[in-house]
């Protein structure tokens, strides 16, 4: 198919968060296999790269931050790369359409409703951040106000003018940071109207998402990259599965019809009660969720001599521990499944694991970042016999 290229956008060099702004698509996705192909050069030869057929307006978590002009104006926009600096931006050609018009919206709420937006040198003001999260195949939107104070005055009429031009918002929430920091999210959370999560649909499942849980930011590619992990783990339905860093539970779960049974563990609390949720309501009964730090877990597991035959992993962009590696190493499965955001720690983890006994056997990469520079990547190993 061929793409539609739009021009360029206007705030690509000081934004810095498009790395490949101005590149063709086609020309995005030669660079990640070749980057790709050069990290994994090691342990085979990738297959082509999963581009996307569209790959704009894919971001379902979109983030912006407001600050108040000296003409009276309020602005929002993002930082610019590696500064404080706000730069104003209204549209993003990355983002879900329909958020960017919420913080628009919402921009435009604070003004009339005189609220005060925090300015990072005095630490004056209440409304600092927002922070969306759209359900593609919902349109549930979960709204995040990230304040410096818990007293936000007349949170019930701004919610209700909120809601009254945007009715997909189905959850609102207060989030206090009062702390002088570079960190978006406080650690409360107040829900102002809603059930305080979000649903989206991926592969057939129902998710709840709440706000401080992971969940993958392009839904489209997202089906595509659990399908063919899926499918490079060949479950035949008699397997243990275990999904390490499992987050709001969706490989284990997606996965789960295949296999005999599967465990999840995953350290973020929120994502494991979000994964707990996730499997009552969508009647999947031979799954379990752990909240612990999956090296531990894994060690625990390896100590009490337990046996897996599939192990899905996910880290976060850091890769594994060690301890962890060296537990999958002892617990022996059959296949591991390694998908990964990072081919740079992936290929530390891969060295690992090939001396480990494992070969690989499939490296996949997945565009799940047009225009920035990364690239998903799903290994497939094998435990190779005597
Ligand atoms: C890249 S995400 C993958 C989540 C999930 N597999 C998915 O596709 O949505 C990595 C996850 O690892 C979790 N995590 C980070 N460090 C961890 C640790 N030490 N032990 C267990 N989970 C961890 C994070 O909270 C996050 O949910």
């Amino acid at each position: 198919m061929k793409i539609e290229e739009k021009a360029k956008c206007p705030y690509e060099k000081k934004c810095g968060g498009c790395k490949y702004q101005g590149i063709p698509y086609e020309k995005q996705l030669k660079e990640k296999e070749k980057k790709v192909r050069k990290l994994l050069k090691d342990f085979g030869k990738p297959e082509p790269i999963m581009g996307m057929d569209d790959p704009y307006y894919y971001r379902n978590k979109v983030h912006a931050t407001y600050k108040h002009m000296r003409t009276g104006d309020i602005a929002v926009g993002r930082y610019e790369e590696g500064s404080h600096r706000l730069v104003p931006i209204d549209v993003c050609q990355i983002e879900n359409q329909k958020a960017d018009e919420v913080i628009q919206t919402i921009r435009k709420l604070a003004k009339s409703f005189k609220i005060k937006i925090y300015n990072e040198d005095s630490g004056y003001g209440l409304l600092r951040h927002v922070l969306i999260r759209t359900g593609r195949k919902t349109g549930e939107m979960l709204v995040v106000l990230v304040t410096a104070s818990p007293v936000f005055p007349s949170k019930n009429n701004f919610v209700k003018a909120l809601r009254k031009e945007h009715p997909e918002v189905t959850s609102v929430f207060l989030n206090i940071n009062d702390k002088k920091t570079s960190m978006i999210l406080g650690e409360r959370n107040i829900v102002l109207y809603g059930k305080g999560y979000i649903q989206d649909e991926l592969c057939g499942y129902i998710f709840r998402i709440s706000p401080h849980s992971f969940y993958q930011i392009n839904p489209v590619q997202t089906e595509r990259l659990y399908k063919k992990a899926i499918r490079l783990a060949d479950l035949k339905g008699k397997e243990r599965v275990l999904d390490a860093y499992c987050g709001i539970g969706t490989i284990g779960m997606i996965a789960s019809k295949h296999a005999k049974e599967v465990i999840g563990v995953e350290l973020n609390r929120e994502a494991v009660k979000d994964a707990i949720g996730n499997a009552k309501g969508n009647g999947v009964k031979n799954i379990r969720f752990y909240q612990a730090d999956a090296g531990e877990f894994m060690v625990a597991m390896a100590e009490r001599g337990e046996s897996m035959d599939v192990v899905f992993m996910d880290p976060p962009r850091a890769g594994s521990a060690e301890a962890f590696l060296q537990s999958v190493a002892r617990l022996a499965p059959k296949k591991i499944v390694y998908i990964s955001c990072n081919p740079e720690t992936m290929a530390r983890d891969l060295k690992y694991l090939t001396k480990k006994k494992y070969e690989v056997s499939k490296i996949c990469p997945v565009d799940m970042f047009p225009f920035t520079e990364h690239v998903e990547c799903i290994v497939s190993m094998v435990r190779k016999e005597k």
